[in-house]
């Protein structure tokens, strides 16, 4: 008999939903959803970082994706047995006791405090600050140990703090907070019981400092300290927490009216994107897969055994089941990566926007679409010249800091740099500099994973740059010294979703069976170019002083490693 699968992504601009034979992780129907009121930005404020979604747009996008699929996959509704989500993460939410998303009551629904506060949303670095003040010298356990020794202001408590502090109204209407991922299937299934509801082990273990060793959540007695309302949510919510090979429930009737399925339909426990992607890629122990796009997740899985009673210094956590259960999981990443190249490609087309508005030599039409060729056109071009530049010339040194960092060792409060610049400068000469800096940042992750004794067999790419640029794969290659296999598919969030969902189906025995099985396919593997490995290695070491130099903090490096 066969069996049909849904795999829903929420990504940070839109939602995917893709319908998957389980047979051999086929793609039969998908369906992609921009965010309506995310793309006017109504709710932001980039120049104070605050990036709030309304669930309005997540709740329209599970509709109509899940309904397009249904409909244009010529599959049987009831042969589809099961749906995992998958959500960027932390992007907590705040819930009424009905477990309703509080904008979406009265006299909320405008209200950017009510609504989902989204992974890049850095309001809370104070919070976060105090929080590793408190986790390090309160007297007891540093809760902090199992997510790098720092806590970051990208997280659940710390964006919980800060709404606390700025807005009382949402404080005090908010019953309880829960992170996207777990929200959204808490709208799908049946049972409504908050306390006993399934909440992601990926979730909670990555961002809320959850852990076996002390039971769970971090105790009241020290979430209190930070704030009263923290030790009162702490009570409202969850000891327990489960993987997404589990149900966590019966789709609603509600809901299987709404999307054309049926209450048979079992939705899966909950996880992020970054770690769902790994799966879709078919990770595997010690494999490094590096989700590469506006940031960087980096996922490896390493077995109980090899990390023993280990805690790995300045990552974003180690995490038993948040990617393969049974496994450690473990998280890092970066808080930008395309997007440094993102803002240099809007600093070069400032002129284009403004100047040209003013100028009577185009018409509008004419003005529009050179605007949109240059735009499309830009980083392919600076790519093309940047690769013409020999690793022998001097090109600026810069680092990729430009939305802090998020690991090794996370500060968001941390700026980006340029060093190095004269007349010589062109563009395409910074453009290489900034590929440099993403790639060094990266070398950074990989260091510390290998310091720490986390081994890295093998390495593949995901994610929109690793499939779109060969010019920074290649350079990463170099950098890493490391192969980079590329993953074919570009949906490898929804994919590993959807393998979720078949295990939890009972379709297959576990996540890797399912995995080897639906994963994607591979259609590109980078290598090391044995002569340009040391050029990189003396950049390297630039890059190294112009870290010390804009970041005190950081330890004088061992050059000799590199050398
Ligand atoms: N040809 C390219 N070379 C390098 N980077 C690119 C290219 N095209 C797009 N990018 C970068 O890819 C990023 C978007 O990655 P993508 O994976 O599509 O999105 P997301 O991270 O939101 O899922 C942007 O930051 C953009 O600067
Ligand atoms: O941080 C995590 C997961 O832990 C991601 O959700 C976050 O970086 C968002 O990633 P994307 O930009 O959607 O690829």
């Amino acid at each position: 008999m066969k069996n049909y699968v849904i795999g829903l992504d929420y990504g940070t601009d839109s939602v995917r939903a893709m319908l998957i034979d389980t047979e051999n992780g086929q793609e039969l129907a998908s369906n992609v959803c921009q965010y309506k009121r995310w793309a006017t930005k109504e709710y932001c404020n980039a120049s104070i970082n605050q990036f709030r979604q309304h669930p309005l747009d997540h709740i329209e996008g599970l509709e109509t994706t899940i309904k397009y699929v249904v409909q244009n996959s010529n599959v049987d509704p009831s042969l589809i047995r099961s749906i995992c989500i998958d959500t960027t993460g932390s992007s907590p939410v705040p819930v009424t006791k009905d477990g309703i998303p509080l904008a979406l009551t009265e006299g909320f629904e405008h209200n950017p405090n009510a609504m989902m506060v989204l992974w890049k949303d850095h309001t809370s670095i104070h919070e976060a600050n105090e929080i590793n003040e408190l986790a390090e010298n309160w007297g007891g356990e540093n809760f902090t140990k199992y997510v790098g020794g720092i806590y970051s202001s990208e997280w659940f408590w710390a964006k919980i703090l800060h709404i606390a502090r700025v807005d009382a109204a949402v404080k005090d209407a908010a019953y309880t907070w829960m992170e996207h991922c777990d929200l959204m299937t808490y709208l799908l299934i049946d049972n409504k019981d908050l306390k006993s509801f399934k909440r992601s082990r990926c979730a909670a273990g990555h961002k809320a400092m959850w852990h076996e060793d002390w039971n769970g959540l971090p105790p009241e007695e020290f979430l209190g300290q930070l704030h009263p309302y923290l030790a009162t949510l702490r009570g409202r919510l969850y000891d327990e927490t489960y993987t997404s090979d589990l149900v966590a429930g019966n789709l609603s009737q509600e809901w299987a009216t709404r999307l054309g399925l049926t209450t048979d339909t079992l939705i899966a426990v909950g996880t992020f994107d970054a770690h769902s992607g790994a799966v879709g890629a078919k990770i595997e122990e010690n494999t490094l897969v590096r989700v590469m796009g506006t940031s960087t997740c980096d996922i490896i899985v390493d077995s109980k055994e090899s990390i023993g009673t280990k805690t790995v210094r300045g990552i974003c956590g180690q995490v038993d089941g948040s990617v393969i259960p049974g496994f450690i999981g473990l998280e890092a990443g970066q808080s930008a990566f395309g997007d440094l190249l993102a803002w240099y490609k809007e600093l070069l087309l400032w002129p284009t926007e403004h100047l040209l508005a003013t100028s009577t030599l185009l018409t509008d039409v004419q003005k529009e679409q050179l605007r949109a060729e240059m735009s499309d056109n830009l980083i392919v071009q600076l790519t093309t010249e940047a690769e013409k530049i020999p690793l022998s010339e001097s090109v600026p040194i810069a680092l990729d800091w430009i939305n802090g960092r998020r690991t090794p060792d996370a500060n968001q409060e941390i700026k980006s740099a340029i060093s190095n610049l004269s007349l010589g400068t062109k563009a395409p000469h910074l453009f290489k500099s900034l590929v440099n800096a993403i790639c060094f940042g990266s070398k950074k992750i990989v260091d510390r994973f290998e310091e720490e004794g986390v081994k890295i067999n093998s390495v593949i790419g995901i994610g929109g740059v690793a499939r779109k640029s060969p010019y920074i794969m290649q350079t990463l290659a170099n950098v890493l010294n490391k192969p980079i296999k590329i993953a074919a598919s570009d949906q490898t969030p929804a994919l590993g979703a959807a393998i979720y969902a078949a295990v939890a189906a009972g379709i297959y025995p576990n996540v890797i069976e399912a995995s080897q099985k639906m994963g994607s396919d591979f259609d590109g593997e980078y290598f090391p170019q044995l002569d340009k490995v040391a050029a990189y290695n003396k950049l390297l070491l630039a890059y190294d002083q112009l870290s010390s130099f804009a970041d005190p903090s950081i330890k004088k490096l061992h050059h000799e490693q590199y050398v």
